[in-house]
């Protein structure tokens, strides 16, 4: 599950608590493909073909936010507030928000309960837009994943999770419709809310398939097995992340590249750094990083989801063939588009918007 977690600013520690919990109509112009020059008409026609389809392996949780003015005692009952339930988990956030900004299908593969809580996750899909949830499964015996998310005045959170179908609704794997359109896809898309051998198996498809895997490190803070990071092409952690799976430092960009440079040795060979306010990073083992700054928003309203946004994004440009700093402007303006709204999946761009912000900024 995503985590509460402590970020270093260059003015300091910041304390920043965070908690994850149709189609895209799109004018001509704001496609990404070059304009043809059809030297034949299969090229053309191969050109025009929409990029293949996304596959997101993960989770789908309910979260259950209250407000509390404290925590309950032991024996104590306190009264909310207030109290909401919304979609979440980082899997359906990443579906949710290729759905928005892909022009091809983005395929949700994931395990709720058959309880209401998977009725809810279901409806916010499929009010998302664009997500194929025909792939979302419900497992007998098991609740679908939530978690209360207690939220007090000061900003402060307490959280318990509870993992339900997205740990224990698995059983025999990952079914073999689901791996073939995996071994289909056009990228693959994990986290860490799922056990790791559901995401092994995963990756192995694709990588039996040459489909490019990138791997959101939100979610369990458990070592990463070294045979999965090494079916990972793209591994995605945020700085926080980065310290723990490396057990070095990263408070300066000098330390990030140390680190980056460990989960080379350990088996991946790109590592892209979300650094919150200070932008992203890329890192190829064996050239110069690649730099990208935030794309500065008018008012930041709430950052939950960014991180999901930034991944996804970067995910859609890489499977329309954009080059690497190009994904990583787009992820940005797209996840400078979310932290100007509250919530993680309400607040996930349409591709319209990231284009229109692209061209404000300068950046075709
Ligand atoms: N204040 C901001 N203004 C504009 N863009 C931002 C801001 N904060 C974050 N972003 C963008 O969002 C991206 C991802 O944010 P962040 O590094 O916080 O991800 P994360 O830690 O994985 O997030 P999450 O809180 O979702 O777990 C950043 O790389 C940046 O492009
Ligand atoms: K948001």
């Amino acid at each position: 599950m995503a985590q509460a977690r402590v970020r270093l600013t260059p003015a300091g520690r910041t304390p920043a608590a965070t908690f994850l919990s149709g189609s895209n109509p799109r004018p001509a112009h704001l496609t990404f493909f070059p304009k043809l020059t059809p030297t034949s008409l299969s090229a053309a026609a191969a050109a025009n073909a929409p990029p293949p389809h996304i596959v997101v392996v993960g989770s789908a949780n309910a979260d259950i936010y209250v407000e509390v003015d404290r925590l309950p005692l032991i024996g104590e009952t306190v009264a909310a507030r207030a109290g909401r339930s919304l979609a979440g988990g980082k899997g359906a956030n990443q579906a949710a928000c290729g759905g928005r900004l892909a022009l091809g299908p983005t395929y949700l593969v994931a395990r709720v309960g058959d309880d209401a809580n998977g009725r809810l996750l279901e409806g916010a899909l499929a009010d998302a837009g664009g997500v194929r949830t025909d792939r979302v499964a419900r497992a007998a015996d098991a609740p679908s994943g939530h978690a209360v998310v207690m939220l007090m005045p000061d900003g402060q959170n307490s959280i318990i999770i509870v993992g339900g179908a997205n740990m224990e609704g698995w059983a025999a794997g990952i079914g073999s419709e689901d791996l073939e359109l995996i071994r289909k896809a056009g990228v693959l898309l994990l986290q860490r809310e799922i056990p790791d051998w559901v995401n092994a198996q995963a990756a192995q498809a694709a990588k039996s398939a040459g489909v490019p895997v990138i791997m959101d490190a939100g979610g369990m803070d458990t070592p990463l097995p070294r045979e999965l990071l090494s079916l990972v092409d793209i591994f995605s952690p945020n700085e926080t992340e980065l310290a723990r799976l490396t057990g070095m430092p990263t408070e300066t960009f000098e330390q990030i590249s140390m680190a980056a440079g460990k989960c080379h040795k350990m088996g991946v060979q790109e590592v892209l750094v979300k650094l919150g306010s200070q932008g992203s990073a890329l890192f190829v083992e064996g050239e110069e990083p690649i730099r990208q700054p935030i794309v500065p928003a008018t008012e930041v309203i709430d950052t939950t989801g960014a991180g999901d946004t930034f991944t996804s994004a970067f995910a859609v440009a890489l499977v329309e063939g954009k080059p690497k700093r190009e994904c990583m402007r787009f992820a940005a303006a797209a996840a400078s588009l979310c932290v100007r709204v509250k919530g993680a999946i309400p607040s996930m761009p349409d591709r319209k918007s990231v284009m229109k912000l692209l061209e404000s900024v300068g950046v075709e």
